[in-house]
């Protein structure tokens, strides 16, 4: 296809890297190859904002420093871009809100940051439902991204617009933020791989707050080693986040932490041979196979539960005996402090102001009213109800009893019977755009694989593992949980799979 950007070449951030360094590509014409890829693919509705002159200005600084003959940066000229939560000094950043619409930020992400840092190139921002609120994409006050699979079918949410990039190979990688399965959903839906690392391991500075308790944030790429390249230069402890974490079990939470445990991991794994997770115990949860779940995601997760145990691991049913649960627990809690965080966006200080309006009290009223979708307002007003009085305890308070228990069962599941977890990330495949409109429910019900581990704050990724859906030209993702910190083993885990299996290599007939 014309206008194929040179990047897609490549299969991995370290092969373009060495392409980068030996200076046979300069990061100059990646970046516009990846611009005018992008601007081609406005069918899909990826991005919210490019900016060339910026970009390309990334892109000389990175040819600098890769031309300069010292060791340059790890991500010099990779192009990449980020959810537009992701707060960016010179890209508006939008959040997917009329709200926001004309916001500029002062300041990087620092996210953000320490990409730039490491030299990636930003193409600009990407769609995504409004303040993550979604499993769609659908929510976006700029409109739906699509799913480049199939463009009349959504990309899943909330990190829509990420997630779709990767799979059409306009970015080597994307930022992408998970609060009840933001991270791992759209991974799924769109064929590729995504993680969510642990509560408190990146910094949340400079990230639009959506629920704080629950916020995270995580790369979608390919694969497993591009997405560990990605998530270990921005995880680590960060003094401007109060809930970023300054140790990680005894390890200090610092860009390595998660490559030396992937390291070691792979290292530990050599010993097996051709069995290398020899010994692993892959606990299935019984409640995930349930009615909800479709006939060809449960087929596919349970090939891929073969390819594991063809790699020498071992099956242990599990019981995450709350599963169900989960759905009422996070859309009390994520909407209560939805309505706590979004009190911020009053027409004073941010964001839109009404044109018209008698006193302060109306000129607030109305400047919500005209710049929140219908989605943002009704878990403002959930939000706003759990926490009141009289209510607070019958709901908010019960629902952090709930998530309690919740996390309980995820430990007791691995302290006495496995490693990890694995199941479906989605009950179906992609859905069509507008099939969840009328029924905003339906799409809350659709987070029942992902909800448990958010409430509870740990580790889970997306990997590609098969098709389905009409024609079978849908992508099903698997979802493999961990225990706290356990990134490197978890990526380490999913990279074995994909040295295995080649769903994470499919591409949408486009590219
Ligand atoms: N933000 C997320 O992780 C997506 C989740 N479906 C929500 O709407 O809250």
């Amino acid at each position: 296809m014309a206008n194929t950007p040179l990047h897609t070449q490549f299969d991995s951030i370290a092969a373009l890297r060495q392409a980068l360094t030996s200076r046979s590509l300069s990061a100059h014409e990646l970046a516009v190859s990846a611009l005018d890829a992008a601007e081609a693919r406005a069918d899909l509705n990826a991005f919210l904002h490019i900016d060339r002159d910026l970009t390309l200005a990334q892109a000389h600084a990175a040819d600098k420093l890769l031309a300069s003959g010292q060791d340059a940066p790890a991500l010099a000229g990779v192009p990449i871009a980020h959810k537009d939560v992701f707060v960016t000094r010179g890209w508006r950043s939008t959040a997917g809100s009329k709200m926001l619409a004309n916001y500029v930020s002062p300041f990087d992400a620092t996210v953000v940051e320490r990409l730039h840092e490491a030299g990636a190139v930003s193409l600009g921002k990407l769609n995504c439902d409004e303040f993550a609120m979604g499993s769609g994409n659908e929510n976006s006050a700029f409109g739906p991204a699509r799913n480049p699979w199939d463009t009349s079918t959504i990309p899943g949410g909330s990190s829509g617009g990420s997630a779709a990039a990767v799979a059409a190979g306009l970015v080597m990688a994307a930022t992408g933020t998970d609060t009840g399965g933001s991270v791992r959903q759209p991974a799924a839906l769109c064929g590729v791989s995504g993680i969510k690392p642990t509560y408190g391991t990146v910094s949340r500075f400079g990230m639009i707050a959506y629920g704080s308790s629950l916020d995270q944030a995580g790369p979608i790429a390919r694969h497993a080693q591009d997405l560990l390249d990605i998530l270990d230069p921005i995880s680590g402890f960060d003094p401007r986040d109060s809930t970023s974490l300054e140790h990680c079990n005894g390890s200090a939470n610092v860009p390595g932490r998660i490559r030396s445990q992937y390291e070691q991991a792979l290292q530990a794994q050599e010993a097996g041979g051709s069995l290398p997770l020899k010994g692993l115990r892959i606990g299935v949860p019984k409640e995930f196979v349930n009615d909800k779940l479709d006939a060809d995601v449960a087929k596919a997760v349970q090939a891929a539960l073969q390819a594991f145990e063809a790699l020498g691991a071992v099956r242990v049913e599990v019981s995450l005996p709350r599963t169900e649960l989960s759905i009422p627990t996070y859309y009390v809690i994520a909407p209560a402090e939805a309505s706590s965080n979004l009190s911020r966006y009053d027409g004073v200080r941010y964001g839109h102001r009404a044109a018209q309006y008698g006193d302060l009290a109306e000129m607030t009223s109305r400047s919500r009213t005209e710049a929140f979708g219908p989605e943002v307002l009704r878990r403002i007003m959930v939000g706003t109800y759990v926490l009141s009085h009289g209510y607070y305890d019958a709901y908010y308070l019960q629902a952090q009893r709930v998530r309690h228990m919740i996390a309980d069962d995820f430990q007791r599941a691995f302290a006495d019977h496995c490693d990890v977890i694995m199941g479906p990330v989605t009950p179906t495949t992609a859905k069509h755009i507008g099939d969840n409109r009328e029924d905003p429910v339906a799409e809350w019900l659709a987070d029942i694989y992902t909800l448990g581990v958010s409430l509870a704050g740990l580790p889970a990724m997306s990997v590609p593992c098969g098709f389905g859906g009409a024609q079978g030209r849908l992508p099903i993702g698997l979802q493999i949980i961990g225990n706290y910190f356990h990134e490197g083993q978890l990526l380490a885990v999913a990279h074995r799979y994909q040295q295995a299996t080649d769903w994470h290599q499919r591409k949408p007939e486009q590219q």
